[in-house]
């Protein structure tokens, strides 16, 4: 896997189903629905018979827009559009995150939904995949406009979901208290505490250790391993986060206790740059004190555009969505890319990268660390018998390395990038499951 990758199948006329276009969503091929579908696309000619079966991807379940009204802290009444998107249910309830963002549309939502229900095969997690979101910029509501928000949305949405039915989580803006809001919602509606509705709940609440840092956890096992086989030495490599919130802070912490350096830094408050290597010690409470990077101390600040030139080996993708276009890709000058965000790269920059060598751990398999660890804390939760931290840490390395070695396999055995080698894995348990269930007579 240390040679270039040959070129990608990624013609539509691989297709073997003929696929009309879904009449309420746009599917543009920069768009996050666009840039799934043409992941779909690209592993559909190594599914073989189960080919068959690969229009069901192409087709989120359920997908449900709801109105949510709110009563403003100065008297007002503001209606905001929230969704809830069921990708899939063929290998169990739904489960995805809910993010809170000004750019949330449908079909985002879609996407992220797809890309869970990959993941969460990929990982061999027994679910489908779904997510959720509103159209808000939670930075301009007060905290009890965000509880009201947060539970109109949960009793909207609370006809499709519940702990067999769909479990959200948190995802972007989102965290444990919005969680533990939405747990109390659906528990007051259904008249019973069901703590395992959401995941990623305060530990007080039935929530799990090590959840909060989970996904940066796994970002961190996967680059491990793919840096021990690209021969990269994390000890003094030199590591560039975009994004510092639940996922990026917590990589980099992990990346710099093994010895790397972070070298750059990039949030929606600026870029900073150290090439000797950032204070993570003296970053992590600043940011968390004044919700940003921007104003750190003892670092350079640079322009935005130029954090995709750094100097690096390691570049971890940790905000949102379409970030590494063509320009991008070539300016790269890392020689791993850890996905950390969902869909960070366009289909077409992927390519720029295969060729130019750049081994890229997708999103799909990068940050399921995350939903591994909402995985444990929905079967803790269903047992009330809670593991230590230890535990669930030595259980979710064991589940990345094994996962990422599956695929790593498959990718050899095709000589093909390592995210259509995640897709073929989970694509695989996904539509056999869809197979063997069969369609109503
Ligand atoms: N929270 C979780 O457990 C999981 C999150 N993810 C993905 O990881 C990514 C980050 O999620 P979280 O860390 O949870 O969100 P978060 O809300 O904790 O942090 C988001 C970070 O992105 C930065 N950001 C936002 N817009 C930006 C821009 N235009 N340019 C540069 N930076 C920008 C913010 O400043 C913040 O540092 C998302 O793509 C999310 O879907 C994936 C798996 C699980
Ligand atoms: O923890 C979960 O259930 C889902 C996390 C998530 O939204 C994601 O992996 O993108």
């Amino acid at each position: 896997m240390n040679t270039p990758h040959p070129p990608l199948p990624s013609s539509t006329a691989t297709r073997t189903t003929a696929s009309t276009p879904l009449s309420y969503v746009s599917s543009e091929p920069h768009s996050p629905w666009g840039t799934y579908l043409a992941q779909i696309d690209r592993v559909e000619p190594y599914l073989g018979r189960l080919a068959r079966w690969a229009e069901s991807l192409r087709r989120p379940k359920r997908s449900l827009i709801v109105d949510v009204p709110i009563e403003m802290d100065d008297g007002t009444v503001r209606h905001f559009e929230g969704y809830r998107v069921q990708h899939s249910l063929s290998r169990g309830p739904g489960k995805g995150g809910v993010r809170y963002h000004p750019d949330v549309t449908l079909g985002e939502v879609m996407a992220l939904a797809g890309w869970m229900t990959i993941k969460n095969a990929a990982v061999n997690l027994p679910y489908g995949g779904a997510k959720g979101g509103i159209r808000v910029d939670p930075k301009q509501l007060s905290l009890k406009e965000l509880e009201r928000l947060t539970r109109r949305y949960t009793s909207e949405i609370g006809i499709i979901i519940g702990p067999q039915q769909d479990i959200p989580a948190p995802d972007v803006n989102t965290n444990a208290q919005v969680m533990a809001w939405m747990m109390d919602t659906y528990s007051m509606n259904i008249g019973a505490t069901a703590s395992g509705v959401v995941t990623g709940k305060p530990i007080d609440l039935g929530g799990s250790l090590g959840r909060v840092k989970a996904t940066g956890r796994g970002v961190f096992v996967t680059g491990r391993e793919a840096a021990r086989r690209a021969g990269l030495n994390l000890d003094g490599a030199r590591v560039a986060v975009q994004g510092f919130g639940n996922v990026g802070s917590a990589a980099a912490e992990l990346f710099a206790g093994a010895g790397a350096k972070i070298v750059a830094v990039q949030d929606h408050t600026g870029t900073i740059a150290n090439p000797g290597g950032l204070d993570m010690a003296e970053l992590m409470p600043q940011v968390r004190r004044e919700g940003g990077v921007g104003g750190f101390a003892g670092c350079e600040r640079i322009a935005d555009e130029d954090f995709w030139g750094i100097d690096c080996d390691i570049l971890i993708p940790a905000a949102l969505e379409g970030q590494i276009d063509v320009l991008r890709a070539n300016r790269l000058r890392a020689r791993l890319v850890l996905e950390g965000a969902n869909g960070p790269t366009l289909p077409d920059a992927d390519d720029v990268l295969a060729e130019r060598g750049i081994l890229v751990v997708p999103d799909v398999i990068c940050n399921a660390g995350g939903v591994t660890v909402s995985y444990f804390e929905w079967v803790q939760d269903f047992s009330s018998f809670f593991w230590t931290e230890d535990e669930i840490n030595v259980r979710l390395d064991k589940i990345m390395v094994e996962a990422l070695r599956r695929i790593w396999d498959m990718a050899d055995q095709h000589r093909i990038p390592l995210r259509t080698a995640a897709f073929a894995v989970a694509c695989e348990r996904i539509l056999m499951a869809r197979e063997m269930r069969g369609l109503y007579p």
